[in-house]
């Protein structure tokens, strides 16, 4: 029909006009051909995920192909390429009621404007007195360190992005993680955990470590470290720990020089940490721990988010998993942060299916 009609509108000779119905046919064949081509392959490459786990039942395909020509309608453009994105909003009005997508959970030279409410609240945290300028801070801090972000956060929604959490939990003794761990894109650790002597329940590969100046560890040299500020002093500590050296006691000794590579260097955003403190928190504790200043991170930044190493252990116990003293466990006993407020948050984002929860042992 359309080749016919191609030809009466050509209007030429016998010869002349056979030609280009050769022709055209020829053009409609390779412009259906590109246009199956690029349907089938961009619609693979959005959903290669799915495809690929799935079984080979024509039953099980055939549900699975109508399910995704559905989401194709409800989600023209999917944020990423897994079976489920974290930040596709319509799973649960629990999580879409907390979750804000806008919150930037990198201080970089480009937003280091804190909100005066924000910064009000950051300043009560750990109770400063005598608090430097913060902006003159800032300046200098992205004086040293480049302040440019981190590429983590681009991302395209032809992707699959999984990211580890790892706690710091001693359920994580005897668990056997390590593989599973080491094999996300992006593994988060934090505080004092080590890996060396542990890799078999806790992995070795580590991209982004959090700490703040109380809790710094020396990283190996292809990881990010990732600050989490509670005071301009931290911030400051930074800029001496990379220069002069001078700052050594915060409220507790820390250490006067890191090796940390100022490249390597990123910064938490204190604006994200009262996000988290409002909406998910719910004001529980006097601030979010690191558990969840990270958990939360990786919400925001991953397409999946696996946790490990976070709660009690099978008998109860709260100690670190490279400490033998099972009492030790301060992470409930502060009076910081509220544990079991924080622990309920990971258990219902498990529950809704945005992260995957494991309990360890
Ligand atoms: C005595 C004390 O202040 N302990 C705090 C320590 C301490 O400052 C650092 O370890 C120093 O290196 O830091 C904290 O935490 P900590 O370093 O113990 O652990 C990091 C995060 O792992 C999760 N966790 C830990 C142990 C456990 N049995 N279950 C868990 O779920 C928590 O999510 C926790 O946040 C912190 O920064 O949050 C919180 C702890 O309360
Ligand atoms: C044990 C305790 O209560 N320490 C607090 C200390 O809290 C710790 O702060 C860390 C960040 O610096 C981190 O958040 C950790 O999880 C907290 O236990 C601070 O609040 C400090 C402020 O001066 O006071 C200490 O007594």
């Amino acid at each position: 029909m359309l080749d016919s009609t191609l030809f009466l509108a050509s209007g030429g000779g016998r010869t002349r006009g056979g030609k280009m119905v050769v022709v055209r046919r020829r053009n409609v064949k390779m412009f259906t051909f590109a246009f199956l081509l690029i349907t089938v392959t961009s619609f693979v490459l959005n959903y290669t995920h799915q495809v690929t786990t799935s079984t080979w039942d024509p039953r099980h395909l055939a549900v699975q192909f109508s399910e995704h020509v559905q989401k194709l309608f409800k989600y023209p453009r999917r944020p990423c390429s897994c079976r489920t994105c974290i930040s596709e909003l319509g799973r649960s009005l629990w999580f879409d009621q907390r979750f804000n997508s806008t919150m930037q959970p990198f201080l970089t030279s480009q937003n280091a404007l804190i909100p005066e409410d924000s910064y009000r609240w950051w300043l009560k945290l750990q109770g400063e007195k005598t608090p430097k300028s913060l902006n003159a801070t800032l300046t200098e801090l992205f004086g040293v360190i480049p302040g440019d972000g981190d590429p983590l956060q681009e991302r395209g929604s032809y992707t699959c992005r999984r990211c580890a959490v790892v706690g710091n939990s001693g359920n994580l003794r005897q668990s056997q993680y390590g593989q599973d761990i080491d094999s996300h894109d992006f593994v988060l650790r934090m505080n004092r955990a080590p890996t060396t002597g542990y890799e078999s329940d806790v992995g070795s590969k580590t991209t982004h470590h959090f700490v703040y100046p109380e809790s710094y560890k020396e990283l190996a040299a292809n990881v990010s470290m990732i600050l989490i500020p509670f005071k301009t002093l931290d911030l400051r500590w930074v800029v001496t720990a990379l220069t002069t050296g001078t700052i050594n006691f915060t409220y507790v000794p820390v250490p006067r020089k890191i090796k940390v590579k100022k490249e390597k260097i990123l910064v938490y955003n204190p604006s994200f940490m009262k996000y988290i403190y409002e909406n998910w928190l719910e004001h529980h504790g006097r601030y979010p721990s690191t558990g969840l200043l990270s958990l939360m991170f990786a919400l925001h930044v991953c397409d999946e988010v696996d946790v490990y190493g976070f709660g009690a252990d099978s008998k109860g116990h709260w100690h670190h998993y490279w400490e033998n003293n099972t009492s030790g466990g301060a992470f409930r006993k502060t009076g910081v942060h509220d544990g079991d407020f924080e622990f309920n948050i990971t258990l219902t984002l498990a529950s809704i299916e945005k992260i995957k929860f494991f309990k360890g042992r």
